[in-house]
Order: C-alpha cells, then structure tokens, then sequence
C-alpha cells in the first residue's frame, strides 16, 4: 500500500450548457477527494448531487467545467486527466482505469464471455487464456453458464450488470471507477462482488465508488467523500418544510 493518491481529485466542477434551453445547470461543484492504491473511496451524497458526473469527469466522458484530476501513473509521473489529450485518455482506459457503470454497450453478436475478456485481448494475453479467465469470473458472479457463448444485449438489468463487473474486475486495473455496482444484484451476487472487490485491493487497485446502501460503504471502504445536495435542494434533506 502506498502513501500516494493514485488520483486526486482538486476543486473539480461541471456545469451542463444547455445550448438549446439556454440555460446552464451546475453540477459537481468544487469537489476535493484522494483515492489510493490498495483502497476504496466511497461517494455519497442525495440524488443529484452530481456524483455520477464526477466519475464520469475522471474517465472523460464530460471534460470538466474547472479543477483538476489529477492520476498518478505506474512510473511516478501524473496526468492531468482534465486537460489530457484524447490519445493519453484512450490509452489510459485501455490499460489504466476501468470504470463499471449500469449500461453495456456491445456489438451485437458479441459473445458474453469475449466481451469480459476483451480487456485482456487488449493486452495481448492469448485468447484461451483470457475466456478461461472470463468464464471463472462469471461463474462466480452467479452468470449462469447457458448465457456465457450469447450476446448480452438482451440480458436483464441484473445480467447486464454482472457482464459489466466481471469484465471491470477481470482488467485489473490500477484505478477502477464503479457506478452503483450492486444495484440490481441478489444479496448472495452482491456478497461475491465484495469478495471480488477486497480481493482487488489486495493486489493494489484504488478505487472510487458509488454506494446508495450504507451497509456497503461500511464493508468496503476505507475513506467516505459526501457530496452535499445540488443548490435549491436542501429543504429535502434537512427535513424543513419548504
Ligand atoms: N448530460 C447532462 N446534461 C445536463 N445535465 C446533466 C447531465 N448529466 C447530469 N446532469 C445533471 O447534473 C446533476 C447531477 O447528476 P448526477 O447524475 O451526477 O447525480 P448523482 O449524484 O449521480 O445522482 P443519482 O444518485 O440520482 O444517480 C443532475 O441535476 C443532472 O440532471
């Protein structure tokens, strides 16, 4: 374990223009975290707090409003991922950071088993190697094997979701970014995701997660960063009547 952040995330904010309603709309605002290699950082915080967005700023689907985002990478230097260009961003999530989110995107006769695998076809690991890999991880999420060799593009929320996890936890990476990971999982389902979850602290992943269950941020993480809720919001979380 070290004492570096892997990711520090520095006064970051994002503001939507809405060029068509003319209107902007403030989302994380000012947000300040650290995540560490071998740890888990949990973000909390009311619906719309814009948590989502601050996953979705350091894996650069949005570029950022302001801040800084800064990743430290395997041989010290860092990145500025607010500011990096598209070719450091891509090579950073083919070997760099995952992120699991509650939506799927595959090609449609994709099979399950290549689309947990293809990370590590990304990596050069031989084929029968990586789907042998692919299809241990799924049994253990409870994928049950008859899905394994079709697309998951019809699956269930709750299959498509552990599609999602098994090919985020199987890459490994060195920063792994989960969106409600057990959202639509079984209780036996969500307890193999934990397992899986500290086994990938042990071998050094930070990562940075959304948790709505409380009972979940106690199991797995180390450090807790709430976000407060967005502007004009607050009378449903202090309990006043408006
Ligand atoms: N692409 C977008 N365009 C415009 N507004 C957006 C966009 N994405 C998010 N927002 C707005 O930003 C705010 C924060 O959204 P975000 O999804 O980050 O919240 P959250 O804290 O993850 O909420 P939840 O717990 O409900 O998932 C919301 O008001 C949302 O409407």
């Amino acid at each position: 374990m070290s004492d570096q952040p892997i990711l520090e995330v520095r006064d970051y904010s994002k503001t939507f223009v809405l060029h068509e309603q003319g209107k902007t709309l403030p989302s994380s605002s000012h947000v300040n975290l650290n995540v560490y290699p071998g740890r888990l950082t949990a973000l909390i915080g009311p619906t719309g707090a814009g948590k989502s967005t601050v996953l979705k700023g350091i894996y650069r689907t949005y570029l950022p409003s302001g801040g800084q985002l800064l990743y430290r990478t395997a041989n010290g230097g860092r990145v500025d991922l607010a500011t990096a260009d598209e070719h450091q961003i891509l090579a950073l999530r083919q070997r760099d950071i995952g992120f699991v989110t509650q939506f799927l995107h595959t090609l449609p006769r994709q099979s399950t088993e290549d689309v947990v695998a293809m990370p590590l076809f990304q990596r050069g690991v031989e084929r029968g190697t990586a789907r042998a890999q692919a299809r241990d991880i799924l049994q253990r999420l409870n994928l049950p094997e008859r899905l394994w060799g079709v697309s998951p593009a019809t699956f269930s929320g709750g299959e498509r979701q552990r599609v999602n996890l098994a090919r985020g936890l199987l890459a490994k990476p060195r920063l792994l970014l989960l969106d409600e990971p057990t959202a639509s999982l079984d209780p036996k389902t969500t307890d193999r995701v934990v397992e899986l979850i500290a086994e990938l602290k042990q071998g050094g992943t930070g990562l940075l997660a959304i948790f709505h269950s409380p009972t979940l941020v106690e199991r797995l993480a180390d450090a807790v960063v709430e976000l407060a809720p967005p502007p004009g919001t607050e009378h449903f979380f202090e309990g006043t009547t408006p």
